[in-house]
C-alpha cells in the first residue's frame, strides 16, 4: 500500500488529500501582489508554475529571494506546452529553474516523466537536498484505454511520488481513473496523484483520496487546468471549516 504523502512539513491524512493551490504570475509585480493571499490560505501546498513567468532571465535572478516569501511547502513545477502549460520545453531552462529551486528552499519539484531521462541530475540534486521528486505524465486528448497499466509503468519509475492526469469525457472514464488509482496504490508504496481534468472529472479530486489519490489541486486566483474546483467550494466538499 502507498505510504503517506508528504510534501515538507505537510502530511496526507486518510481523511482527507493534501490541497494544493498553483501560482501563475508572469513577473515580480504580480508575485508580490498575490503571496499574501496564497500564504494565508487554507491549503496545505503551494504549486508555484513557473511556466506562466515572463522573462525568465528575471526568474533566474530574483527566484532565490522569491521562494524566501512563502510560509507553506513549495512545490515547483514547470509545466510544459505539450502537458498543458505554457511555456515550450527547453532542456537548458528545465534544468536551470528547477536546480534553484532545489538548492533554494522548494520542498519538492515536478518532473515530467517524459523528460526524466535526460533530467537524472536533476533526480540526484533532489535527493542530495532532501526534496521530494514527483514524476508527472498529463494525457491530452481522448481518455486513456489502460489507465491502470499505464500507473503500473510509472510506479516503476525512480520518482518520490506518481502523478497522473487525463483529460476525461464521461463519468465512466472518470471511474476508470479512480478504480486504476486503487488498484495500483493497493500494490505500491509509492504515494500516487490521479485525477481527470475536464468537468466530467471533477469529482476525482475531491473523491479521488477515497481511491488513494493522496493530493488535489483548487483554485485561489486562477485555475491551472480544466475541471478544478476554486479552494472554497473543495473545501466545502471535503467539510472542511472555512477560515
Ligand atoms: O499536474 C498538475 C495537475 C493539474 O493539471 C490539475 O489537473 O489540477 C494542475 C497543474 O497545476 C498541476 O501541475
Amino acid at each position: 500500500m502507498s505510504k503517506s504523502l508528504q510534501i515538507g512539513s505537510a502530511q496526507a491524512k486518510a481523511r482527507r488529500p493534501l490541497i494544493v493551490v498553483p501560482l501563475l504570475v508572469e513577473d515580480a509585480t504580480m508575485f508580490q501582489a498575490q503571496i499574501t493571499q496564497f500564504n494565508q490560505c487554507q491549503a496545505d501546498v503551494i504549486e508555484w508554475r513557473i511556466d506562466a513567468w515572463h522573462f525568465f532571465a528575471d526568474l533566474i535572478k530574483l527566484m532565490p529571494q522569491l521562494l524566501g516569501q512563502f510560509n507553506k511547502p513549495v512545490l515547483v513545477t514547470y509545466r510544459t506546452q505539450d502537458e498543458g502549460g505554457l511555456t515550450a520545453f527547453d532542456q537548458n531552462l528545465y534544468r536551470q529553474l528547477n536546480q534553484l529551486a532545489i538548492t533554494n528552499g522548494a520542498s519538492a519539484i515536478d518532473i515530467e516523466v517524459a523528460h526524466l531521462g535526460v533530467m537524472h541530475d536533476l533526480r540526484t540534486l533532489a535527493y542530495q537536498n532532501q526534496v521530494t521528486v514527483i514524476g508527472s505524465k498529463h494525457c491530452l486528448g481522448p481518455a486513456q484505454a489502460d489507465v491502470q497499466n499505464i500507473l503500473a509503468e510509472l510506479v516503476k519509475l525512480p520518482v518520490d511520488v506518481v502523478k497522473f492526469a487525463e483529460d476525461v469525457q464521461t463519468s465512466t472514464e472518470t471511474d476508470a481513473l479512480l478504480t486504476a488509482t486503487r488498484a495500483i496504490s493497493l500494490g505500491t508504496d509509492k504515494p500516487l496523484i490521479t485525477m481527470g481534468m475536464g468537468a466530467a472529472g471533477q469529482r476525482s479530486r475531491t473523491i479521488g483520496y477515497q481511491y488513494g489519490s493522496q493530493l488535489t489541486f483548487a483554485s485561489l486566483t486562477k485555475a491551472s487546468a480544466a475541471g478544478q474546483l476554486s479552494l472554497s467550494d473543495l473545501c466545502k466538499a471535503l467539510n472542511m471549516n472555512e477560515k
